[in-house]
């Protein structure tokens, strides 16, 4: 069967294309085919249909489980990350029993706890920048999410083991941080260990030592058993599932993993971006400023997090760079229909988000920064996705959009910052991401009054 609008240019030239320039290569094709094509493509599958039209994408995260299945199988290439027993290799029951476990853990009251704490966490973080200095905003995001991200998961928020975690994610994830050295994870015969200089033999041996550490955790917890504790660990570590075993430690770090590599660098890349459009474009900047002038004196959180010209600002950030520039992918489970083009089981798709938010008849002039499409009007779930949808829909959304609000509110009203480059900023493969290429590189120029209530927060933790 003749599958939906083939990319003619040879099968080797689209790969590399693909690793080196995902952007260039979709762009590519959309101009042909703006709403379905094929491409031969390499990390989910040889052969893959993206997906860009809204209606197409509604049909296939409506029909989930039935019609298409978001195979855990296909996520293969996160498994060196994530291991074989994370949340994303996982299919059927166990994935959703494990949904619903955590789901809890990202919302509700907890949310009001990581309030205050990202609050506090970016306060700190901010006021160790010396004036004058060039930092980037990438890394400064990055130390806050991680920080966050580690209170949450294991309740870790300082000692030795804290320390060790902080430095060492960055630096096995930094094996991926530009488009040549992220072909380790696309060509596995690049995936050699040939010794600790190779990057793959690095790689496998600060990935070993943060095992190591997460092991330490696991059986420290399971000497002294502490009812009070609300990290994820705690609770991933009391649960029995359907057949009333408890997790082992191996499926226990796998899960840990599986949160921290999906939560940090996500988040910290979103919120980079978002400094970047605030101090690219002024008047946006002069309509944050007011809009957080009216919090009047003592603002909670939860206050920030619903601020109509704050949220249009982060949902314009996550639609013109979705962090991931593409769901997992899908497999078509009974012959179907999409756009009609007939369709057969085993049909490998996947949804690109990066295309749906550059529709022009969704998004007129779709590469200019307007946050005032958000507040013109309503998008659907299937025309603004930046956290997917259906069985496998982000679970760290909430918490995603609360912290991006929270740390770029706390940080515009208590400091003025400058870009050092006015010039634009490039798109770059990093890994997963979609990232800024400079990291975004800033100054702190002085201070602003600080807005009462995110300086008289207590200290919160979530042990
Ligand atoms: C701006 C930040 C983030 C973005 C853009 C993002 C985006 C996404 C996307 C697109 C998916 C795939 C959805 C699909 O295929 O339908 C996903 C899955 C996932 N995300 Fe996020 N995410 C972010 C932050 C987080 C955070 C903070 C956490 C948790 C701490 C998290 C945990 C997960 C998990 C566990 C999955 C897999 C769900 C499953 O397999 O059932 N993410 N995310």
């Amino acid at each position: 069967m003749q599958l939906p609008n083939p990319l003619k240019t040879p099968s080797l030239l689209q790969k590399l294309h693909w690793v080196a320039d995902p952007v260039g290569y979709m762009e590519n094709a959309t101009q042909k085919y703006p709403d379905i094509f094929t491409g031969r493509t390499i990390g989910f599958g040889d052969t893959i249909v993206f997906v860009n039209h809204p209606q197409a994408i509604q049909e296939i995260l409506t029909n989930d489980r039935k019609k298409f299945v978001a195979a855990g199988e296909l996520n293969r290439i996160t498994e060196a990350f994530v291991g074989e027993n994370s949340i994303l290799m996982l299919d059927g029951s166990p994935h959703k029993w494990l949904r619903q476990l955590m789901t809890p853990c990202f919302h509700g009251q907890r949310m009001q706890v990581y309030g205050q704490l990202i609050c506090n966490l970016s306060d700190r973080v901010f006021s160790q920048l010396p004036l004058d200095q060039p930092f980037l905003a990438r890394n400064v995001a990055q130390n806050i999410s991680l920080e966050l991200i580690l209170q949450i998961v294991l309740g870790l928020y300082e000692g030795e083991r804290f320390e060790k975690l902080k430095h060492l994610l960055p630096l096995m994830l930094d094996l991926f941080r530009s488009p040549v050295t992220s072909s380790f994870f696309f060509f596995r015969f690049l995936q050699q260990d040939l010794g600790a200089w190779s990057p793959w033999g690095k790689f496998l041996r600060d990935r070993e030592t943060i095992y190591q550490l997460l092991y330490a955790e696991i059986a420290e917890r399971r000497q002294k058993p502490n009812s009070e504790r609300v990290d994820i660990l705690s609770l991933l570590m009391s649960a029995q599932d359907e057949t009333g075993q408890l997790m082992t430690d191996h499926q226990l770090r796998d899960q840990l993993m599986s949160l921290i590599i999906a939560g940090y660098e996500t988040t910290a890349t979103a919120i980079a971006w978002g400094f970047y459009w605030i101090y690219h474009k002024p008047l946006v900047r002069e309509k944050l400023f007011k809009e957080l002038d009216t919090l009047g004196d003592f603002p909670d959180p939860m206050s920030i997090y619903r601020l109509p010209y704050l949220t249009a600002v982060c949902n314009e950030t996550l639609r013109i760079h979705p962090v991931l520039m593409i769901l997992f992918p899908r497999v078509v489970r009974e012959s179907v229909e999409l756009l009609g083009h007939p369709l057969e089981t085993g049909t490998v798709l996947l949804p690109s988000v990066y295309l749906t938010h550059q529709r022009e008849d969704l998004y007129p002039q779709p590469k200019e920064f307007r946050p005032e499409r958000f507040i013109e009007r309503q998008f659907s779930p299937y025309e603004f996705l930046p956290f997917g949808g259906g069985v496998r829909r982000c679970m760290g959304e909430a918490l995603a959009l609360f912290q991006m609000k929270l740390v770029l509110a706390t940080i515009l009203s208590r400091y003025q910052f400058a870009l050092v480059n006015e010039q634009p900023e490039r798109l770059q493969r990093r890994g997963f991401t979609l990232a800024p290429a400079s990291g975004i590189k800033m100054i702190v120029t002085g201070r602003r009054e600080p807005l009462e209530s995110l300086v008289k927060m207590k200290t919160a933790s979530v042990s």
